[in-house]
Parts: structure tokens; C-alpha cells; sequence
């Protein structure tokens, strides 16, 4: 096997043994298994109730690799692993398993592209220097396009966290989203099937006929919504109507993505019109959501924080005539 510089070899997320002297903590339970779920191999359940917002699943990788990864330096960043967890990677789902054709992927490397996660120290990383790296728990998490998990790579601890989007029932699936969710069944799922070989079976895709096109109709406009929006610069009364329209619809398609886009937007419409009272509770409301997402010291919870603290020093203040626009409903 040739040797492999480019892969990183890292330990999984057991937790450090207690060392002499200290007290052993009482292990919590965890709040997820892995279970076989309909449609979908396997999938991560929910043990117990669990709050928006509830980290439910933290892991370190099992090995990263560069985007010039190939099979022989995947193979080499296994032998750092245990025969247990050499195991347990070869039992991941492979989406390219069956194919045929002459440019077949090789399974090692086949069941990296089908279960690797992005982990960029560097936001926005050239494609080049994207880094992925393999969760041998989190590989478990399928796809949904109403997704009630969320995850972010925290670059201080080295660590992929999840967490809910919106409250979770004990026995629900724990589904993050792997592509936009946004847009009709058929193009999420052509999405789906060209990204990642498979046909999406959420619930949102099982609609049949009148809630299917209502479903559709929702995450359409949606979409169109996220463009508009932004530019409606010159029309703040316009703008705000339109971000409120887009969260209607975010609630009622039971969508908690996006959430905070849609209430940024509508701070920086208050903002630019110097309706910093409205600003303010938008940027709460931005703030709230992005916390539950990705936590309070995520880039995105930090910016809001900062403007809910003062909403003057957006670089858009008062470059508007002043008016009043409304608050969240
Ligand atoms: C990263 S794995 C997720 C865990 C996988 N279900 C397993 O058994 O290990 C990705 C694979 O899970 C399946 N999958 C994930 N989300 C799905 C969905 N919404 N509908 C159908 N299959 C899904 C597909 O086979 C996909 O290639």
C-alpha cells in the first residue's frame, strides 16, 4: 500500500479516561442509536425527547483527507485504525456499490465520497484545499428535506456537531439535509440522484397529489422569496412584506432552515430605514435561531449578537428615508 502524506489520521470522539484522582463523571445517556429506518438502510433515532437547539451527537474524525484523496490513500489512513473501526467503516453504505461500467470506484474510496463530511477549518476553503473527513457515527445520518438536525464543524475542538432544528420526539429519525431543500420534489430529487445516487423517501417526498403540489408550490416561492428579497433594496416596505411572506411559508412547510436569512433580511431592511427599534427584535429573533443551528459562538450567532446589541453599526444604517416597518408576528 503506498503511503498516504495527505492523510490526517485523528482519533474518534471517545472521551478522555479519567485520570487518578479525579471524580468519574456519571456518563449520560446517549440521545441517539442507530436503527434500521424505512427506505433508508440505517438512520439515527432519537432515544428521548430532545429540544431545539439539543446537541445530540459530537464526534471527532476518524481520518481526513484532501480533495486529491484516491482509494490507495484512504486504504493508508485506515491501517491508523483499529481492526473494530476498519470494521465498521467497510460496513458504511456505498452508493456506487453495483455500478458496473468501466470507471467503477473502488469500495474504500466508493464509501468515503458516500459518507464523508466536509470539515474546513477555513471558511470557504478553495475546492482544492477542501478537507473531509470520515464520522463513523454521523455516517449514519440520512438525508430529509424537512430536516430536523443541523451540523457544524467546530474547528477549535476538531469536532463535527449536531444538533436539532426544531424540538424531536423519542422513537423520530434524526435527518440533516444533504442537498438545498428548497425547489420541487423533482428537482430535489434530480439533485439527489446526481449528487448522490439515490431517490429521496422523507415524508416530504411521499406527498401524493393536492399536498404534493401545495408542498411544492411552498418551497418554490420560498426560493424565489430568497432572491427577491435581497433585492428589494429600494423598497424596504416591499422587502419586509416579502421576508414575512417567506417565513409563513418556512412554518408552514415546518422548515426550520433559512429561518435566520429571512430574519437578517428583515433587520437590514429596519436598519436601512433607521427603524432600529424593529431591527433590534429581528435581530434577536436572527440570533435565537442561528444559536439553536449552530450554537452561540458560531460566526452566524456572533453577528447577530452583535447587531441586536447595536444595530447602528450596520454599514446600511440610515441609508434610507426613514420609515416604520414591522416586527415578527
Ligand atoms: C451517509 S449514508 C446514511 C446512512 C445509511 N442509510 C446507512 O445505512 O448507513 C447515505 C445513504 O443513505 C441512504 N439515504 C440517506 N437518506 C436517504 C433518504 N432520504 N431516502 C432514501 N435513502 C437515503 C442512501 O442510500 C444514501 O446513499
Amino acid at each position: 500500500m503506498e503511503s498516504n502524506p495527505t492523510a490526517l489520521l485523528a482519533r474518534r470522539a471517545h472521551p478522555p479516561p479519567a485520570s487518578p484522582g479525579t471524580e468519574l463523571e456519571t456518563p449520560k445517556p446517549p440521545s441517539y442509536y442507530v436503527s434500521g429506518v424505512q427506505d433508508k438502510g440505517k438512520g439515527l433515532v432519537a432515544t428521548q425527547t430532545l429540544p431545539r437547539g439539543a446537541i445530540f451527537l459530537e464526534e471527532q474524525p476518524l481520518f481526513i483527507q484532501d480533495a486529491s484523496c484516491t482509494n490507495s490513500t484512504v486504504l493508508a489512513a485506515l491501517t491508523g485504525c483499529s481492526r473494530d473501526e476498519q470494521r465498521e467503516y467497510f460496513a458504511l453504505a456505498n452508493a456506487f456499490k453495483g455500478g458496473d461500467s468501466p470507471g467503477k470506484v473502488l469500495p474504500a474510496l466508493a464509501i468515503f465520497y458516500t459518507n464523508s463530511f466536509l470539515c474546513d477549518d477555513a471558511p470557504q476553503s478553495p475546492p482544492a484545499k477542501r478537507r473531509r473527513g470520515i464520522f463513523l457515527n454521523a455516517a449514519r445520518a440520512n438525508h430529509s428535506c424537512t430536516p430536523n438536525a443541523g451540523r457544524v464543524w467546530d474547528a477549535a475542538r476538531q469536532a463535527m456537531v449536531f444538533r436539532t432544528l426544531q424540538a424531536v420526539e423519542a422513537g423520530e429519525e434524526l435527518c440533516i439535509n444533504y442537498v438545498d431543500v428548497l425547489g420541487s420534489r423533482e428537482e430535489r430529487n434530480a439533485n439527489l440522484c446526481d449528487h448522490f445516487g439515490f431517490e429521496c423517501a422523507c415524508e416530504a417526498c411521499a406527498l401524493q397529489g393536492e399536498e404534493l403540489a401545495k408542498s411544492d408550490k411552498r418551497r418554490t416561492t420560498i426560493r424565489r422569496l430568497y432572491d427577491e428579497v435581497s433585492a428589494c433594496l429600494k423598497e424596504p416596505t416591499l422587502g419586509m412584506r416579502k421576508a414575512k411572506l417567506a417565513l409563513r411559508l418556512l412554518q408552514e412547510e415546518g422548515l426550520a432552515l433559512y429561518e435566520a436569512t429571512f430574519c437578517f433580511d428583515a433587520f437590514q431592511l429596519c436598519v436601512m430605514v433607521s427603524d432600529f427599534a424593529k431591527a433590534k427584535v429581528w435581530a434577536r429573533k436572527a440570533w435565537e435561531v442561528a444559536c439553536a443551528a449552530s450554537g452561540p459562538d458560531g460566526p452566524a450567532a456572533r453577528t447577530f449578537k452583535m447587531y441586536w446589541a447595536n444595530p447602528k453599526a450596520h454599514r446600511l444604517a440610515g441609508t434610507k428615508p426613514r420609515a416604520s416597518l414591522s416586527g415578527p408576528e
